[in-house]
């Protein structure tokens, strides 16, 4: 009998699964603590945010609310005589996201001293890795200390009738649409349902939300997802809530297609988003080799290591872990977990255990933002109100007309907006805020540092915002909380 070779082990000090921004900032990290790394990128380097998420949606996302800023004040209004350019609205994201090419990331891993390993990797026992490259043999790296999984998350389709064949759009196509369709259903209230209403609906799609929830924004403060409900109605979208779809329809593949309710109504539409949730990527990566389920999420403890692996070799960041779906909490785990290996690696304890230390990932639970780039922006951090109760917490509710501020004002006539902070009684800091208003965004990273930083109450009363800026809801909201 003859046995088929195996390949030669090539060794490395850290693995990482994935080269998604979360799995770069690891390998860099590990880098930077004097480690050899191999990343190992099935796709492309730059991961679902680069090229089908984050970058996709908010350039395209971009001009929307450019044009809904000028068109909310005399004098620019009037020098707006049309509508988005469609063509030059997917230009610019398609520059963004480099026609899906990812030669520029490869170079910069290189410029790391980072070894760049294209194929599909699975793991193949205690701190191996096989991985299978589209073309020739499959190639095996060895870690001497780590391996860290950042193989992301997929959009997730419910099983409904007549779904795999209806040639239903996921996030994915929606983020690299070259066409705009006449009618949009669009189904799931959460983030990305959101953000890609908003987006069709301003390039000419008439949109129908079929939302299964109260209202959307579900992890958000309640007033976030009316505000935003408020706006694409009056934009002409259809918001259907508490509605959920029962099987869908498409006779041919360029023809129509029906989605079918639960009450028996129907919506036709020339294409179906289903924006439902995310699962993670780690059915096919060699998870039963080391004892682990495959298919579920990875539990880490908070220095990003797996759970019951023995030898605790195993780390894994981003989506994977479920403890946070953003980018930027990836990354930081990404740091984290550079800073982790780094430390096992050079055979120290761990210094630094506590929350908010050098080795333990905190934020990702404790104070995580997060902008809806939607019309108006919603932007939120740490708890909501509701969540707080859920835990426990003595809290006063703070709430604040965004309207009402002078910079608000200034920004756009007749600003719609709304502004809560939740302040924890008992510490004295705040546990969670939000602001529902256009231009929101950037001022969460304040509400961010606050929160982080558990700056007691009195000593934000000090922190004077510019006049006259929209961040002068901060003492509005103060000065409601202090009477
Ligand atoms: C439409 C949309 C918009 C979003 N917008 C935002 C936003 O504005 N801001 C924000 O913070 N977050 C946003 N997110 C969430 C964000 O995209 C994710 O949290 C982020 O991409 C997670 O990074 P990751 O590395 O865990 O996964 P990914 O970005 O998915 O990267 C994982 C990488 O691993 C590779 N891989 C998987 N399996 C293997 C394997 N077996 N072998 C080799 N390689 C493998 C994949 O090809 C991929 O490149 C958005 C998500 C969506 C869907
Ligand atoms: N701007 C951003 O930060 C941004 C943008 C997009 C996505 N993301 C991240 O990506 C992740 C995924 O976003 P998402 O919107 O896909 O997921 P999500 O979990 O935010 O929302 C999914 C929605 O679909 C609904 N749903 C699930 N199954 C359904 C069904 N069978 N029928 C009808 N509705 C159903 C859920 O009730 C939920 O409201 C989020 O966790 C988010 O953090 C972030």
């Amino acid at each position: 009998m003859t046995r088929t070779p195996q390949p030669a082990e090539e060794q490395y000090d850290v693995v990482v699964l994935g080269a998604g921004p979360p799995g770069q900032n690891a390998a860099a990290r590990c880098r930077a603590a004097g480690l050899s790394v191999a990343i190992v990128e099935r796709e492309l380097v730059g991961g679902e945010c680069s090229y089908w998420a984050c970058i996709p949606s908010k350039t395209l996302l971009r001009p929307v609310s450019a044009l809904s800023a000028a068109r909310a004040l005399p004098g620019s209004r009037e020098a707006v005589t049309g509508n988005l350019d469609t063509a030059a609205v997917f230009a610019r994201r398609d520059s963004f996201v480099r026609r899906w090419n990812d030669a520029p990331e490869a170079v910069w891993l290189a410029s790391e001293g980072i070894d760049l390993v294209r194929g599909h990797g699975r793991i193949d026992g205690a701190r191996h890795v096989l991985v299978q490259p589209s073309e020739g043999g499959p190639r095996r790296l060895v870690a001497r200390h780590a391996v860290v999984v950042s193989t992301g998350s997929r959009a997730v389709l419910p099983p409904l009738p007549g779904l795999s064949g209806a040639r239903v759009w996921t996030s994915r196509e929606a983020t690299s649409a070259e066409t705009v369709p006449r009618r949009l259903a669009v189904v799931g209230g959460g983030v990305v349902g959101t953000e890609m209403a908003t987006l069709f609906q301003s390039l000419g799609s008439a949109v129908t939300m079929l939302v299964r929830d109260e209202g959307l924004l579900p992890r958000m403060e309640p007033f976030a997802g009316e505000l935003v409900v408020k706006a694409l109605s009056e934009a002409g979208a259809e918001v259907r809530t508490g509605t959920s779809v029962a099987a869908v329809v498409r006779d041919s593949p360029e023809g129509p297609i029906t989605l079918i309710l639960d009450d028996g109504e129907q919506v036709v539409a020339d294409e179906a988003l289903f924006a439902t949730g995310r699962a993670p990527r780690t059915d096919d990566i060699g998870l039963e080799t080391v004892g682990l389920d495959p298919g579920g999420r990875l539990p880490v403890d908070d220095t990003c290591r797996v759970d019951g692996v023995k030898g605790g070799w195993l780390y894994a960041i981003g989506d994977v872990n479920h403890r946070a779906l953003l980018t930027h909490q990836g990354k930081y785990q990404g740091r984290i977990v550079g800073a982790v290996i780094g430390a096992r690696a050079q055979g120290v304890p761990l210094l630094e255990t506590d929350p908010w230390g050098a080795h333990v990932a905190t934020a990702d639970r404790a104070a995580v933002p997060q902008v809806v780039f939607s019309e108006p922006e919603a932007a939120s951090v740490g708890l909501t109100a509701a969540e707080a109760e859920r835990r426990g917490l003595r809290v006063r509710v703070v709430d604040y007309d965004l309207g009402q501020v002078t910079g608000a004002s200034v920004y756009a006539e007749g600003y719609r907006g709304w502004a809560r902070m939740v302040v924890d009684l008992d510490r004295d800091v705040l546990a969670g805020v939000t602001f529902v208003g256009p231009g929101v965004g950037e001022l969460l990273h304040s509400a961010t540092i606050a929160v982080v930083a558990e700056v007691p109450m009195d000593r934000l009363w000090h922190a004077v915002p510019s006049f006259p800026t929209i961040s002068e809801i901060w003492l509005r909201l103060l000065e409601t909380y202090r009477g």
